[in-house]
């Protein structure tokens, strides 16, 4: 065995890739005079690699929180997130922003909605962009016996990916700030699937997709768990639900505020 050469999608045998215990998350209503609106309490969950859990559950219960305190966008008030990096365990709810950053870079993969990208940079070079990100800031990903992809490479995948979205390659150098909702939705999804993640984080990730495009991420999504991707995911559509989710969680509903 070679000590030195992590496989970034093979996490010890058994091991989950992500372990949450007894997340709790409030949100302070300051127009509500302060009033404490409690989303997550003591919420608790193991995901393995290659296994798809989806998040179930009515309009306000938490999913959207929840996937944004694993990917630190809101900090949690109380419990332990642990995710298995390809450097060691690392607890995501203790985690400093640099440590955050770095996870983002290469190992942990979020598809929203809404796509969140620099101003003027074409959609090809958005895509592009995290695989080249990637690489560098992950070592391991670098001692895997895969060549390095270098600029023209990662391009080529983003082409790839892009064009398997069937988005229009008249849009591929434009910025995909003046897109329509499902185009943007669709740089967001390349540019989340064009390299392994070790976690995904999936909210929502066809709500503005037509059915041939829904069926395409539908397969992006069973090749990442295949490739060993753990995945937590919000699906409203049932049939891209049933097609992915290896376990349905359904979120409970908390105590209103007094
Ligand atoms: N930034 C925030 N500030 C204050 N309250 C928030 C914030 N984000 C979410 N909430 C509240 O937290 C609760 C949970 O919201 P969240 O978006 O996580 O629900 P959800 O289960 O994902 O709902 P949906 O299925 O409609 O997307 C809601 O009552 C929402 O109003």
């Amino acid at each position: 065995m070679n000590m030195a050469r992590p496989d970034p999608q093979q996490p010890l045998a058994g091991e989950p890739v992500l372990r949450l215990r007894g997340l709790s998350k409030h949100f302070t209503l300051h127009l509500r005079g302060g009033v404490a609106l409690p989303v997550l309490s003591d919420f608790s969950l193991d995901v393995h690699a290659g296994e798809c859990v989806a998040l179930v559950g009515p309009s306000g219960r938490g999913k959207s929180t929840l996937m944004k305190c694993l990917y630190g966008n809101y900090a949690l008030d109380a419990g332990e997130a642990w995710f298995a990096s390809s450097a060691g365990a690392i607890d995501l709810a203790q985690a400093t922003p640099q440590q955050l950053l770095a996870l983002r870079r290469s190992e942990i993969a979020y598809v929203s909605q809404f796509l969140r990208a620099v101003p003027r940079v074409p959609a090809l070079d958005v895509v592009a962009e995290r695989a080249l990100a990637a690489r560098a800031t992950t070592p391991a990903l670098n001692d895997l016996d895969q060549p390095d992809p270098g600029e023209a490479a990662a391009r080529e995948r983003a082409a790839a990916l892009l064009a398997r979205l069937n988005l229009p390659r008249s849009l591929w150098q434009l910025p995909p700030a003046t897109f329509s909702g499902g185009e943007q939705q669709r740089v967001n999804i390349a540019r989340g699937f064009i390299t392994p993640a070790r976690l995904l984080l999936l909210d929502e990730p066809t709500a503005s997709l037509d059915a041939a495009n829904r069926r395409v991420v539908v397969q992006l999504i069973q090749e990442a768990k295949a490739a060993g991707s753990a995945i937590v995911g919000i699906f409203h559509d049932e049939e891209v639900r049933d097609a992915v989710a290896d376990r349905k969680i359904e979120m409970e509903p908390l105590k209103e505020p007094a």
